[in-house]
């Protein structure tokens, strides 16, 4: 008797942003994580319909306890609290290593037509520091390990959730291959390296009238991301936009224990541009209704972006099923990720 059939409840999604034909879903990713094989179809189905529509989405039920974010975001808050002899002690130095510390205003953001990295004059208001994978030779990480034991701490928190964002990776990955109808492990050799770069952000509290004064700034500049997809773990301040088909930006508010997954370059030109990589910035808080914050200072904001990448040797040419004789042909050559990543990071600097 079908009254008493288990009832599906599984409703992956809803809807969190729909505002000038920019829509970014919230996905539940349990039951992709624990589901039967209808389940993972059908959150695989809905991860990649968002990345084909507005590139982005909030990911929730993610398995990755809350706890574990705040400890990293106490972590970062103490690094950036150090004197700046001690964070400029452990600078960035090179595209090919991307890692260490970027003070304010040395970053500038790049997209993919604007390799010259030279269109912007206005200087992001954020501070970052760039860990890559541990142990790869030649470019070592730069810890404030030998600082004190708060350092030793940061290495430790940082490694650990350097490799439960990898995970996490691994599994979006599984989804969008089931998504794109392809093998669920389709991915993995591909991705399992964990050549990703985990930065942690710092936008320092700034007078409202510096945004005043100057209309273009903003505190970070429009950018596309450049790898397969971002893992962003923001706090509750607010102030990420990303560009709508309508070419204006809309907020991306801050949702409580949700991450917000969105692709990046590589996979958007892997995907033969099926995948969208959507451009994005981040200004000053929006103003909260009924909360007037007169102190004429936005204050600090934090965010953790996880950027994931397919392996640096790995050759990356069009994904099977997205050319074709009767589909769109391949638009791009293949190419190595360690040499798109490098072209990308040389022109930032
Ligand atoms: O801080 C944020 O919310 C976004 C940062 C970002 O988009 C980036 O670093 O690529
Ligand atoms: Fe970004």
């Amino acid at each position: 008797m079908e009254g008493n059939l288990p009832q599906h409840q599984c409703h992956p999604a809803s809807t969190a942003v729909d505002k000038d034909d920019l829509v970014i879903p919230i996905i539940d990713f349990e039951p992709f994580l624990n589901g039967t094989p209808a389940d993972k179809h059908e959150v695989a189905m809905s991860v990649v319909g968002a990345f084909k529509t507005s590139g982005f989405l909030y990911l929730k039920d993610h398995g990755i306890p809350p706890s574990v974010v705040s400890r990293v975001f106490g972590s970062s808050g103490r690094f950036f609290a150090r004197p700046q002899d001690q964070k400029d002690s452990l600078c960035w130095t090179t595209p090919q290593a991307n890692r260490g510390y970027v003070k304010t205003g040395q970053e500038k953001l790049s997209t993919p037509d604007d390799v010259s990295g030279e269109s912007r004059t206005t200087q992001d208001l954020k501070e970052t520091i760039e860990i890559g994978r541990e142990g790869v030779e030649g470019h070592p990480n730069r810890w404030p390990d030998n600082l004190d034991d708060e350092g030793k701490d940061f290495k430790e928190v940082m490694l650990s959730f350097f490799d439960t964002c990898k995970s996490l990776h691994l599994e979006v990955m599984r989804a969008i291959a089931l998504g794109m109808h392809l093998p669920e492990h389709f991915f993995d050799s591909y991705v399992d390296a964990g050549d990703n770069n985990l930065r942690l952000l710092h936008y320092p509290s700034v007078h409202k009238d510096v945004f005043e004064k100057n209309p273009s700034q903003v505190r970070a500049g429009e950018h596309s991301d450049y790898g397969s997809i971002t893992l962003l773990f923001q706090d509750r301040r607010g102030g990420l936009q990303v560009r709508s088909p309508k070419s204006t930006f809309v907020d991306v508010t801050p949702i409580a224990d949700t991450v917000v997954v969105n692709a990046g370059d590589l996979l958007a030109r892997w995907s033969n541009d099926t995948i969208k990589s959507t451009r994005h910035r981040v200004v000053e808080p929006p103003k909260v209704v009924g909360e007037e914050n007169d102190s004429g200072v936005y204050p600090d904001r934090y965010s953790i972006a996880y950027f994931c990448n397919p392996n640096m040797n790995q050759f990356i040419e069009a994904i099977p099923g997205t050319y074709g004789e009767d589909i769109c042909p391949a638009k791009y050559p293949g190419i190595t990720t360690g040499d798109y990543l490098v072209q990308r990071l040389t022109a930032t600097i």
